[in-house]
């Protein structure tokens, strides 16, 4: 049996900068990883995509040229082999830092492996049996593979499959219209493919307001994606020409060279043997934990995608940090205090913070809204990049902002304006206030406070 201060089991986007805290306090600890140092991010999820994201953002920029008096002699051609070496090297440079800087910690030892409970502070691992007073859980997730009839007789992909594939598909069908989905889907477009998707709910990525939705949907169309929704009988069978996906009775099947599913990601819990420590999880598999990522069971964390708190890296990375402040700073750091933000990384990308429309309005809030066409965003006319549109959602009485969105170029980085000062409790009348450089998207925001009208 191995003696140690702490274990951290999975190197994702939480374990390696604990165990750097520990390391630098001067305390033993081992980290446990079972493939890739830098997990789903890394290796996955993040890195390659928005890498690959950039390849086709570049592909279609080249056949606009035209847009920007700019003449190519020659039609654009997409070298998938280079498309994806760059995607590689991008992903390795990565995952090969996190482990050089892991291996340099002194009082750090990273194990492969896969990790198991045997008892409350006991891990196995292989053959070695590990101890610590202290334990974090950071193991991630994987896609959902649903029980669809069919899938098992036909060759399909999930996201760890798609980001190594060196071809362009000559039909990708998309099983899942959310946000891994979408990214996929339009980046394969980019690059040449045929792109079908199909997704079982009313509308796209259901967890935005319905304007959001449907303008991603022109969006997508515009580009010759197809789109199908409602499919309420999704079934797969081997077709002369790939897979034949039947959607909905009375509809014509997709018949598609390559399948992808994105349809969610499930906790990698089930395989833990979380019981042998009576560590609770919830109906999905989440690991259950407190406001402090405490489990029930004392000295255990859950960290990153298994507490079910977050689906992010950067929800993974904060988990980390309030941890580290709890334990290390003798701070009282919670997960209810992060106020939310993400961002879809189709182009243009749709960045989000706070609550949407609908979900302020369920809330009881008695809510304002304005919006604005990203046609009449200056720095969006300039860049030739005008599709989509703003919106910010505030609260009639209290003046709080409640949630944002931008739909539209550059929407990643300027929801970040309206992202600090909702964390830092800023009513709509100070970012009314503030100057905004011109010309960028931000500039527009008083603009749009301006213009809110009750919803
Ligand atoms: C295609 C795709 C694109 C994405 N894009 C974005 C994005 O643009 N922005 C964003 O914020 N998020 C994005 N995400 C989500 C993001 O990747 C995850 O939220 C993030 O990686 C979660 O980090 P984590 O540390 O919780 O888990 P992970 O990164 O999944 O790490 C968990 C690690 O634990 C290891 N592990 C699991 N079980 C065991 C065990 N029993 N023993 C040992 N090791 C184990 C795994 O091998 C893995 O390395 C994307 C996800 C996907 C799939
Ligand atoms: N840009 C980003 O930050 C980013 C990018 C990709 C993924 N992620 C993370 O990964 C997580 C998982 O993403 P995701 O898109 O796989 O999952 P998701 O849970 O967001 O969406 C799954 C989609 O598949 C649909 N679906 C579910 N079951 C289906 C079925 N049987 N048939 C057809 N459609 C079905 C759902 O209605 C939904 O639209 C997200 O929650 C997100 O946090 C983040």
């Amino acid at each position: 049996m191995k003696n140690f201060d702490a274990i951290i089991i999975g190197a994702g986007q939480a374990g390696p900068p604990l165990a750097g805290r520990f390391n630098d306090a001067g305390k033993t600890v081992a980290i446990i990883e079972r493939k890739h140092v830098g997990g789903t991010c890394v290796n996955t999820g993040c890195k390659p995509t928005k890498t690959l994201v950039a390849s086709a953002y570049a592909a279609h920029l080249a056949r606009r040229s035209r847009d920007y008096g700019i003449v190519l002699d020659s039609p654009v051609k997409v070298d998938m082999p280079a498309v994806m070496r760059r995607s590689h090297k991008v992903t390795l440079d990565s995952r090969q830092s996190n482990e050089s800087w892991l291996d340099g910690m002194p009082n750090c030892t990273l194990i492969r492996g896969h990790a198991r409970f045997e008892a409350k502070n006991t891990v196995r691992v292989g053959d070695e049996r590990l101890t610590a007073p202290q334990i974090f859980l950071n193991v991630g997730g994987r896609a959902i593979i649903p029980d669809f009839p069919g899938i098992h007789d036909v060759p399909y992909m999930t996201n760890s499959d798609i980001v190594v594939l060196d071809r362009v598909p000559e039909h990708l069908v998309v099983i899942g219209g959310s946000y891994i989905g979408l990214e996929f889907a339009q980046m394969y477009r980019r690059f040449g493919a045929q792109v079908t998707v199909i997704e079982k709910g009313p509308r796209l990525v259901s967890r935005e307001d319905e304007d959001i939705s449907e303008a991603i949907r022109s969006i997508l169309e515009a580009e010759g994606i197809t789109i199908r929704t409602g499919a309420d009988d999704i079934r797969f069978r081997k077709h002369g020409d790939g897979v034949a996906v039947h959607v909905s009775a009375g509809t014509p099947d997709v018949i598609g060279s390559d399948i992808l599913l994105a349809v969610g990601r499930r906790p990698n819990t089930d395989d833990l043997d979380l019981d042998k420590a009576g560590i609770e999880t919830d109906d999905r598999g989440h690991i259950k934990v407190d406001d402090y990522l405490s489990t029930n069971v004392p000295g255990i964390w859950a960290l990153g995608d298994c507490n079910g708190k977050g689906a992010f890296t950067h929800t993974a990375y904060n988990d980390f940090e309030i941890a580290a402040a709890n334990l290390f700073d003798g701070e009282e750091r919670k997960v209810s205090d992060r106020v939310l933000g993400y961002a879809l990384y189709i182009d243009p990308p749709l960045g989000r913070v706070g609550m949407s429309e609908t979900q302020a309005r369920k809330a009881g809030r008695k809510v304002l809204v304005g919006t604005r066409p990203m046609e009449r965003v200056g720095r969006a006319v300039e860049k030739g990049e005008t599709q989509g549109f703003m919106k910010i959602v505030a609260d009639a009485d209290t003046r709080e902002i409640l949630g944002a969105a931008i739909l539209g170029t550059g929407g990643d980085e300027s929801i970040h304006g309206v992202l600090d000062m909702m964390n830092a409790g800023a009513t709509y009348d100070q970012l009314r206030w503030a100057v905004p450089i011109h010309p960028t998207v931000s500039e527009l925001w008083p603009t749009v406070i301006l213009g809110m009208q009750p919803a």
